[in-house]
């Protein structure tokens, strides 16, 4: 692959970032140890001892500090909760992995730290924090203007492609929501907590989480519903996303529905009857009329219910990339599975783990809830092919 020697030269610069690394012994497959681990002493010291004034916010893996290294470079020190059950040799693994994963439009991984029973992640730290804080905060949002959330989608829609067609090993991401898009200082997105399914084999307990961390709105109906993964389910989070950016209003969120189906149906019901710019966010005082409704298309086109419907992100990216792409016309986009999801847990078949094998192949378990049968049980894969 033509990508690895300028990846070989990313790592080999990253042993001057890793200041106040474990020095390393072993070198394979152009790693050091020195390149993959931080000390805990080192994170305790950068983070204040993981004081509370450090820390960023908690998610469903657990507390993320700010931290600031030896070397002047900030951080933010992902603790991951004792709920990872991986071996160390396979989390390292799995981080050697992610490590290798690089793009401008992710959230660079530095390395982490495990030590006892302490399992860490260490991300570059990015200052403006999440896309949420921007597009749901009422003096904020103003601040996106339409360029600004052009170039988000666009650069979000560039870094999904990479991580499905791109990178050493596909990942298929499970949990793409404006709070897992962070902004860089000019708000460039950058995708963050894309390979942590990996890192959880096996282990229900983030999954779990999605029902109160905020993640319902954005799951794929064939995943909430049947634990299907593929890299479409990603697409239909992507898609719910842009209708989110354009419209600065949450998907499923009670102010805007009242009781009333979500933003996919609002946007539908518009596009339907020949309104669809009375989409966009009232606070932009202006934007391309285009451009919107061609975003406002294809977010409808990646939420459409059949999944062999929704583009890949292939197409997605050819499509925001042309002037002159004539788009296909959306079908109806899939109803929300994880309502049914959040108010039926215990009869509802719940997302355990998967693993995956080099061609992107992915199986899911899927433990069953009291209306099916205790035993885990193995659900189907779409393979897109690469
Ligand atoms: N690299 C980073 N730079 C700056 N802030 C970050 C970074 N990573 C995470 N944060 C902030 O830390 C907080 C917790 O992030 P985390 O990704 O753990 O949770 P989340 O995305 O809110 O929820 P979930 O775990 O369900 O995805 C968020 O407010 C996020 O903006």
């Amino acid at each position: 692959m033509g990508f690895l020697p300028s990846l070989y030269g990313c790592l080999k610069l990253k042993r001057k970032v890793n200041e106040g690394a474990v020095k390393g012994e072993e070198e394979e497959e152009g790693f050091s140890t020195q390149d993959l681990f931080f000390k805990f002493q080192t994170l305790q010291i950068a983070t204040n001892f993981f004081s509370e004034l450090n820390q960023l916010g908690r998610g469903g893996f657990g507390p993320v500090f700010k931290g600031l290294l030896p070397n002047g470079q900030e951080v933010a020190v992902k603790k991951l909760s004792n709920v990872s059950k991986q071996g160390v040799r396979e989390f390292t693994n799995e981080v050697k992995l992610l490590l290798r994963v690089q793009h401008r439009n992710l959230v660079t991984l530095l390395g982490c730290c495990v030590e006892g029973p302490e399992k860490m992640l260490v991300y570059e730290y990015l200052p403006n924090r999440s896309l949420d804080n921007f597009l749901f905060v009422t003096d904020k949002s103003a601040s996106l203007d339409w360029s600004r959330r052009f170039t988000i989608i666009t650069g979000i829609a560039r870094g999904l492609l990479y991580l499905h067609e791109e990178a050493p090993e596909r990942i298929i991401h499970r949990d793409i929501k404006a709070s897992n898009i962070l902004l860089d200082e000019q708000l460039n997105p950058k995708i963050s907590d894309f390979g942590l399914a990996r890192l959880f084999p096996g282990d229900d307990t983030h999954f779990n989480t999605f029902q109160i961390t905020g993640t319902r709105g954005y799951i794929a109906p064939e995943y909430a519903m049947h634990g299907i993964v593929s890299v479409k389910t990603d697409v239909f989070s992507y898609g719910v996303l842009v209708l989110e950016i354009v419209s600065g209003k949450k998907n499923l969120d009670s102010k805007l529905d009242n009781g009333k189906p979500g933003l996919l149906s609002y946007a539908w019901n518009l596009s339907q009857g020949g309104n669809t710019l009375d989409l966009i966010d009232p606070s932009l005082q202006k934007f391309n009329r285009d451009e919107a409704a061609m975003c406002i298309q294809l977010g409808l086109l990646c939420c459409q219910a059949n999944v062999a419907d929704r583009p890949n992100m292939n197409s997605v990216n050819l499509m925001l990339l042309s002037d002159s792409f004539t788009l296909p016309v959306p079908g109806k986009p899939g109803t929300q599975g994880c309502a049914r999801r959040r108010t039926t847990t215990s009869s509802f078949p719940t997302v355990t783990g998967s693993t995956s094998n080099t061609t992107g192949a992915t199986k899911t378990s899927v433990s069953s809830g009291s209306d099916f049968s205790r035993n885990s049980i193995s659900v189907s894969l779409i393979d897109e092919g690469r």
